[in-house]
């Protein structure tokens, strides 16, 4: 008999965790709003109209009514420079209406994406996505997470994952997923390996870790085959199709946490942008 590969592994519900955050930032929000008569508002900053950018902003939006979070849209042209879009995530910044501000990620090739992240408030960077959010993280002093990261570490804790002395490997390096999410990791005290497109062999690196954080942009990059029996997978990966960086059916069949996709680290994103963003109105309004 040919042995076929079964899935062992549970899952890690990102869906089922966010809707519960979500209620407790839902009551959070209408506490505030009793209180100073002002809802949180999440400013929402798009460049351009990439079809996959549009609907994750949209996405946001939808989240942020539900919540009871008002969203401001801002839609600026393609063309946009750098001074320019600057200048609008810098109105942003002093508008006190607005508490937290999200300016989504790519921006466009001609423009200086750095900078036009450096020009969000730091009191505002619920996405933490600034130098200054990066360095109090890694710092651990407080100050707004990058909020895929901070899914996926509300996710693993959820689930009492072990991260002390255990071997992450975290494969990607961007600014706002892979090198944050290796960051948290190393503040909890695992042993963190980054991987990226120049590591010389990511295939024996992926066999010696105990926690996969899949954080590269390619549809069904790792499979189970690359992995160590008994490991936890964590697919931030989100390619065209709702399809991971992991090939789930392949890696379910090693690993004894996988996160799904989509249902996993997706909505743990949306959750903490919406939780930060609360938690940034509530310092703006009430302090
Ligand atoms: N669920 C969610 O909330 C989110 C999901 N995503 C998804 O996560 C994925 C990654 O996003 P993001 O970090 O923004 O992507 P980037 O393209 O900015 O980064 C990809 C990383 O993967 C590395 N990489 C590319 N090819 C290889 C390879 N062959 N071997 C090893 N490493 C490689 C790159 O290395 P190098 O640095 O050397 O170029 C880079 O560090 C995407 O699928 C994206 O859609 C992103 C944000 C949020
Ligand atoms: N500054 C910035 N911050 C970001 O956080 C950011 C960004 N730019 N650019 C693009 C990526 C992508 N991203 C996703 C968020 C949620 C889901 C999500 O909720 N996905 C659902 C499925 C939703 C559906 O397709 O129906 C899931 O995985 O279950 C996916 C992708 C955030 N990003």
């Amino acid at each position: 008999m040919t042995a076929v590969p079964q899935p062992t592994a549970a899952l890690l519900d990102g869906t089922a965790l966010a809707r519960e955050l979500t209620a407790r930032t839902a009551e959070s929000a209408a506490e505030l709003r009793r209180r100073t008569g002002t809802a949180p508002c999440l400013a929402t900053v798009l460049v351009g109209a990439d079809p996959a950018s549009v609907t994750y902003v949209r996405m946001k939006q939808n989240s942020c009514a539900k919540a009871g979070i008002e969203s401001r849209h801002v839609a600026l042209p393609a063309e946009i420079s750098t001074a320019g879009l600057v200048d609008a995530v810098t109105a942003l910044s002093e508008d006190p209406a607005v508490h937290g501000i999200l300016l989504q990620h790519p921006v466009g090739a001609h423009i200086d994406e750095r900078a036009a992240f450096e020009a969000i408030a730091p009191g505002k960077d619920v996405d933490g996505v600034t130098t200054a959010s990066f360095a109090a993280m890694s710092f651990g002093l407080p100050g707004f997470v990058s909020c895929t990261p901070g899914g996926i570490m509300r996710l693993l804790d959820a689930y009492d994952v072990e991260l002390s002395g255990r071997h992450a490997v975290v494969v990607g390096r961007s600014p706002i997923l892979g090198k944050p999410a290796g960051m948290l990791l190393l503040a909890r005290d695992a042993t963190v390996t980054y991987c990226h497109s120049r590591t010389a062999d990511l295939r024996a690196h992926l066999r010696e870790a105990d926690l996969v954080v899949a954080a590269v942009g390619r549809p069904r990059f790792i499979r189970g085959e690359d992995l160590k029996p008994g490991v936890v997978v964590v697919d931030a990966g989100y390619n065209e199709g709702n399809v991971g960086d992991v090939d789930f059916d392949s890696a379910a069949a090693r690993a004894s946490l996988i996160t799904p996709v989509p249902g996993g680290v997706g909505p743990m994103t949306i959750a903490v942008l919406l939780e930060q963003t609360v938690e940034a109105a509530w310092r703006q309004l009430v302090s």
